[in-house]
């Protein structure tokens, strides 16, 4: 096992590097997250944030390094692989039936579950799903808080109900672990909070491990047990709010005094 790799950890990421042509953007990154560990992943813009994302959920190859899942080596694994083996994930900009309603989009994920696992045959989006499907969906729909959205089609969803759409969806795919890139982004300040209740509770109660890039720090400091500041596809700190808060390289680069004493 590479050193700085733990046989305990769900996630860990080992000496990550990745260019985009000439441009290098990650410069060796090593990170691990212990299960049931909310891990943020902060920094300035143009840290390699999103690319570490991408790198990390599959959606883009590292150039070096390695990547283990669940004691796995997913480092080669594309996206869909990394999916079926637990790694659930949101997007920047939610990803959802738009034509569907919001119950019929939460079936359509129990059903690519049940067929991605083997416990289903035949076709896809039956159109009269059986009791127990949609039982599932109904407490998909009531965890997310979207039962009064249930028959409403999502793309007339604010955007803040489209995410949880989005989450419930990759929830119904039951993960062990759910990336979450920029999961607050563009929202109000209510849909904000209501995002950060729905992450802890995800956490608390379904045992997740989240891994989770975002800006907003209020939302960071509430909700992180561990945060990993990156600056120019380098690591600058790895710690807990306390540590992060109190480190000076980490209020040089990116949170600077106000923040820290927040
Ligand atoms: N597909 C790409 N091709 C070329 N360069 C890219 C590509 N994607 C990102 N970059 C560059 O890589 C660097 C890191 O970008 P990245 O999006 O990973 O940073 P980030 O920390 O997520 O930034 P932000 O907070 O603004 O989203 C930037 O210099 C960016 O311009």
């Amino acid at each position: 096992m590479a050193p700085g790799i733990s046989g305990t950890d769900i996630l860990s990421i080992h000496d990550v590097t990745k260019s985009y042509g000439s441009l290098p953007v990650l410069k060796g990154v090593t990170l691990s997250v212990g299960p049931g560990r909310i891990f943020a992943i902060i920094g300035p813009n143009g840290a390699g944030k999103t690319t570490l994302f991408k790198v990390m959920t599959g959606e883009s190859p590292c150039n070096g390094g390695r990547i283990l899942f669940d004691g796995a080596d997913v480092t080669r694994q594309p996206a869909h692989q990394r999916v079926r083996m637990g790694m659930g994930r949101t997007f920047q900009v939610a990803r959802v039936f738009s034509d569907f309603t919001v119950r019929d989009n939460l079936v359509a994920a129990v059903e690519a579950r049940r067929r991605a696992h083997g416990e289903a045959t035949g076709p896809v989006l039956a159109i009269d799903p059986p009791d127990f499907i949609l039982d599932e969906a109904a407490a998909l729909l009531a965890e997310g808080g979207l039962e009064r959205l249930a028959g409403v089609e999502a793309r007339f969803l604010s955007h803040g109900d489209k995410k949880r759409l989005e989450f419930m969806i990759a929830l119904a795919l039951k993960p062990r672990m759910l990336m979450l890139d920029e999961p607050t982004a563009g929202m109000s300040p209510t849909d904000r909070q209501g995002i950060a209740r729905l992450i802890a509770r995800i956490r608390d109660q379904r045992g997740i491990t989240v891994v989770m890039t975002e800006h907003d720090m209020d939302i960071v400091f509430t909700l992180a047990d561990q945060i990993m500041v990156l600056n120019y596809g380098e690591t600058v700190a790895t710690g807990t709010v306390d540590e992060i808060r109190h480190n000076p390289a980490v209020q040089d680069v990116y949170l600077g005094k106000e923040m820290t004493h927040a």
